[in-house]
């Protein structure tokens, strides 16, 4: 059965942060996932979740300035104290959400030896911990040629190459459907190749990174494929609506509860 999650930091932007949980709920998700819950209390976002019957799928650790162009600081050597203690925020956070999943973000760096070093020693430490509250982290290759430019791995064997090097068995890959298309093609049997170290996957078309249907990847295809193949965990809605969010979700139909919308 395929799970849809919204991206609450992508969707429904026109409303605050907490109320689209509610929106999310009404258009029939039963499950969301963002980028960052940090602007507002743990108790209060757990709170929303719950009154809204939304399970947490996925957020991302405190990943630097984002502001300021940085996507992550775990490859970033002079960065380590900083990367520790986001780690043991993103682990209250999601102990307080439910959350079982949590995205490491490596940054922009360079392919070097100490890069790679302090990027293994920053996921085995965020592993070691997350396993003692049964939490995976997960890695994923985003695309180096449109979005971050830069960014340490943007291919699922520079990304499966790190998970193995950090040799924690709570690392699983995130595998990005519209990363993965602008990097490497071939959707249907990559995923059918990695679908056991895969632990959370996101969609969105391209080229535009909006919803399923605005480009060319034929998704009413490739989630058959993908439900066919057995894969049991979320897909993250992560696009950026082409108009308003609700109007554009017809072709989730199938996989949204109805009767709430
Ligand atoms: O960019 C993506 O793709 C993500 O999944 C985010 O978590 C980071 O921007
Ligand atoms: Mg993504």
């Amino acid at each position: 059965m395929i799970k849809l999650a919204a991206n609450l930091s992508m969707m429904f932007q026109d409303l605050p942060f907490l109320d689209r949980f509610d929106a999310a709920a009404e258009a029939g998700f039963s499950g969301v996932e963002f980028m960052f819950p940090y602007d507002h209390g743990a108790g209060e976002v757990a709170e929303r979740g719950r009154r809204c019957g939304l399970e947490i799928a996925l957020f991302n650790l405190p990943a630097g300035d984002w502001a300021g162009g940085e996507r992550g600081i775990a490859a970033l050597p002079g960065r380590v104290e900083e990367f520790r203690a986001g780690v043991a925020k993103g682990l209250d956070y999601a102990n307080a959400l439910g959350c079982p999943r949590l995205h490491l973000m490596a940054g922009k760096a360079s392919a070097s030896t100490e890069c790679r070093a302090v990027l293994l020693d920053n996921i085995a430490y965020a592993a070691d911990l997350a396993a003692a509250d049964n939490v995976e982290i997960l890695i994923e290759p985003i695309n180096t040629r449109v979005d971050i430019p830069g960014y340490f791995y943007g291919t699922t064997a520079e990304a499966l190459s790190v998970i193995d090097g950090a040799g924690r068995a709570n690392v699983r890959l995130q595998y990005d459907i519209y990363h993965m298309q602008i990097m490497e093609g071939d959707l249907a049997r990559m995923i059918e190749r990695l679908l056991p170290r895969i632990g959370h996957m996101q969609l969105a078309d391209n080229p535009g990174r909006a919803e399923p249907g605005t480009g060319e990847i034929n998704y009413p295809w490739l989630l058959s494929h993908i439900d066919a193949l057995g894969y049991a965990g979320w897909i993250g809605c992560e696009y950026r609506p082409a108009g308003d969010t609700k109007a554009g979700l017809g072709w989730a139909r199938d996989y949204l509860n109805s009767g709430r919308g």
